[in-house]
């Protein structure tokens, strides 16, 4: 498991900016080394408004936008087009102003799809759109970087502490009781969140820095979900100064 490296900007705008340049680099190196790339996505304020800064930069369309592929690592379990779903955020806020190869972004399903309102067997055909898509008989495609937004209570994607998703050994789970509303999600569990090359946590405010702070300390994952989120190669805490208020960090 690698280290994790911490970066720490001084507001949410300048670590939204900061972040949405990282990812068009990870995004141009990986097609750099080979000829595609592949990011995971996540709702909630902060990546919206990375999102929206990706979106904004004059270099956005130095990527070949048609050989990258858009996954989801979590989503509010409603019907297609709500705008309370971390696909609708992504798409006003991004997707839709670029080049995509529509064969290549795979949202999860919504609650009026093919499985109707059973977020289990919607989760179950996620998980085999996943296999689908990786290599020979591999149960998951590589994700070169997979963005998360970290909560209050540490939860990352929709894996939330103490509920039945954090002991889900499937690679992608029915979550019907979140603490965030809305209360039915499906999502990644940690042990495919942390097959990505690169895992990005990504988290402004105050009212993370508990969480933060006690996931960089070592808390384990059962209490604090975030503490178990870790790329292959490489782990970055992206923060601004509050949501590294307890931490002794570096603001650049
Ligand atoms: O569905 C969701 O809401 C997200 O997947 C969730 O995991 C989010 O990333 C965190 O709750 C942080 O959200 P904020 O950045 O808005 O605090």
């Amino acid at each position: 498991m690698t280290e994790a490296s911490v970066a720490v900007h001084a507001d949410a705008d300048l670590l939204a900016q900061a972040v949405a340049a990282r990812l068009l680099v990870r995004l141009l190196d990986a097609q750099a080394d080979r000829g595609q790339a592949s990011v995971v996505l996540t709702g909630g304020r902060i990546a919206a408004a990375v999102y929206r800064a990706l979106a904004a930069l004059p270099a956005r369309d130095a990527v070949d936008w048609s050989r990258v592929d858009v996954w989801w690592g979590d989503e509010r379990f409603l019907p297609a087009g709500d705008p309370d779903r971390n696909e609708t955020q992504a798409r006003s806020a991004l997707l839709d102003l670029l080049p995509l190869d529509p064969a290549r972004v795979h949202p999860m399903p919504a609650s009026d799809g093919p499985d109707g309102d059973d977020p289990e067997a919607a989760a179950a055909r996620y998980a085999g759109e996943l296999a689908a898509a990786g290599p020979g008989d591999a149960a998951l495609p590589r994700f070169d970087v997979l963005l998360l937004g970290v909560g209050e209570d540490g939860h990352v994607a929709s894996v939330f502490p103490g509920q039945p998703v954090q002991h889900d050994t499937r690679p992608v789970a029915a979550v019907r009781e979140a603490p965030k509303p809305p209360p039915v999600r499906i999502t990644l569990t940690l042990p495919t969140i942390s097959t990505a090359e690169e895992v990005w946590l990504v988290a402004s405010g105050a009212d993370k820095a508990t969480a933060v702070r006690t996931a960089l300390a070592g808390a384990g994952p059962v209490p604090l979900p975030a503490a178990g989120a870790h790329g292959v190669g490489r782990t970055r805490w992206l923060l601004d100064r509050a949501a590294a208020a307890e931490l002794a960090a570096r603001v650049r």
